[in-house]
């Protein structure tokens, strides 16, 4: 019996044992879905070098509806399964016996600006489909759409991070419409001004919300599904050089950024078994919209101007310049790349040299 599809179709490339299979799916009219499967994954029991057989209602076909045009039990062979589909995107170039190579996903939060935004253009230079994920969802939108325009592969979410659930949603959301999920950044963060004797409840609840309680709302969603999906990943947490030494008037921020590398060394450990690394970067002072605000407010506290505030901060640098958003994007994506798979539980320091530890 043909399994039953629309207008779609799919292909494999199918290797020698042990290795990964990947394959394609094409949605019309331009939609494309990829994942990457392992031979030891649950849901393919059999399988050689011409055959693909799914024990399993739900391997991973994405959107999860076309899921269902495959039959349990059935066996698909590299030509069956390419011409199962009756109708291909007329936009789309496909020639005989191709194989559209998928593309690993990251998930970044709060990447509608500054830093996040950098580190999400700096991924898709290096190969990876993005998720711009962000309570800005115009602004968002925006990065998203010029990422595209440029040929690489975006979608754009909104999220509130300190929303456990909704946080939860957005990553299933952006797995399902860009096919996987292999790296997770906790970007998102806010850091405002608090002088030890303005602090109070509300601003503490809010502050540690978005900026830790997120990032474990972040790691238990995206650990399930690396796990659903058989298969391990990177999650990567933003500290800050104020999270190695205390700095002054951020005493909510500061210390929510000590957390961070502490829960980031726990979730090392809790996470090896599984495949799973778990490192933070540790940016200085980034000319990004929050900290030209904290410089803004340093200063008016104090009297004096922004150019005041900003070097409050800045007259350490053993470099002698403030970092550009790329600085920091370049080292997270060596923590999202392979050439880290054997670091675990580190907190990399992108600061110009401010910090020595
Ligand atoms: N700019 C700097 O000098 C440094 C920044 N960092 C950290 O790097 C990360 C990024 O910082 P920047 O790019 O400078 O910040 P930014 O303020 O320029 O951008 C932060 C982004 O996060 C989004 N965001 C805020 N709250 C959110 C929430 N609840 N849910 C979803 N998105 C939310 C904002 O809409 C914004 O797009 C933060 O975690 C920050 O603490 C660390 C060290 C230095
Ligand atoms: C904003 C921040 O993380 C600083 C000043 O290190």
């Amino acid at each position: 019996m043909q399994p039953m599809v629309r207008s779609w179709s799919l292909q494999l490339q199918l290797r020698p044992a042990n290795e990964i299979i990947t394959w394609s799916s094409y949605v019309p009219p331009s939609y494309c879905c990829a994942s990457t499967l392992k031979r030891t994954n649950q849901y393919i029991t059999t399988f050689d070098a011409h055959k693909l057989t799914i024990f399993g209602e739900n391997f991973y076909c994405k959107p999860r509806e076309f899921a269902s045009h495959f039959t349990y039990g059935k066996t698909y062979t590299n030509g069956v399964a390419r011409h199962c589909g009756v109708r291909l995107p007329i936009d789309v170039k496909q020639p005989e016996g191709a194989c559209i190579m998928n593309k690993e996903v990251a998930f970044i939060t709060g990447s509608a600006q500054g830093i996040g935004e950098a580190i999400a253009r700096r991924l898709v230079k290096d190969g990876f489909a993005v998720a711009i994920a962000d309570l800005n969802f115009e602004l968002a939108t925006k990065v998203a759409d010029s990422i595209n325009d440029d040929g690489g592969k975006a979608a754009a979410f909104k999220v509130d991070v300190s929303d456990r659930g909704g946080f939860q949603q957005a990553i299933e959301d952006a797995s399902d419409s860009l096919g996987d999920l292999n790296v997770l950044i906790n970007n998102a963060g806010i850091a405002p001004t608090t002088p030890i004797d303005t602090i109070t409840a509300e601003m503490f609840d809010k502050v540690y919300h978005v900026n830790v309680a997120s990032c474990i709302w972040g790691m238990q969603a995206a650990t399930a599904l690396f796990k659903g999906k058989g298969h391990g990943g990177k999650i990567i947490n933003a500290a800050s050089q104020a999270g190695v030494v205390g700095n002054a008037n951020l005493m909510l921020y500061s210390s929510t950024k000590f957390a961070i590398r502490g829960l980031t060394q726990v979730a090392a450990k809790d996470l090896a078994k599984d495949g799973i690394t778990a490192n933070a970067y540790a940016p200085g002072i980034v000319k990004t919209p929050m900290m030209m605000d904290i410089a803004h407010q340093v200063a008016v506290n104090a009297g004096k101007d922004d150019e005041w505030g900003m070097s409050t901060f800045s007259k350490d640098i053993t470099l002698g310049r403030l970092s550009e958003a790329s600085d920091v994007a370049n080292a997270v994506a060596f923590l999202a790349g392979h050439n880290s798979d054997y670091i675990t539980g580190q907190t990399l320091i992108v600061d110009g040299g401010m910090q020595f530890q």
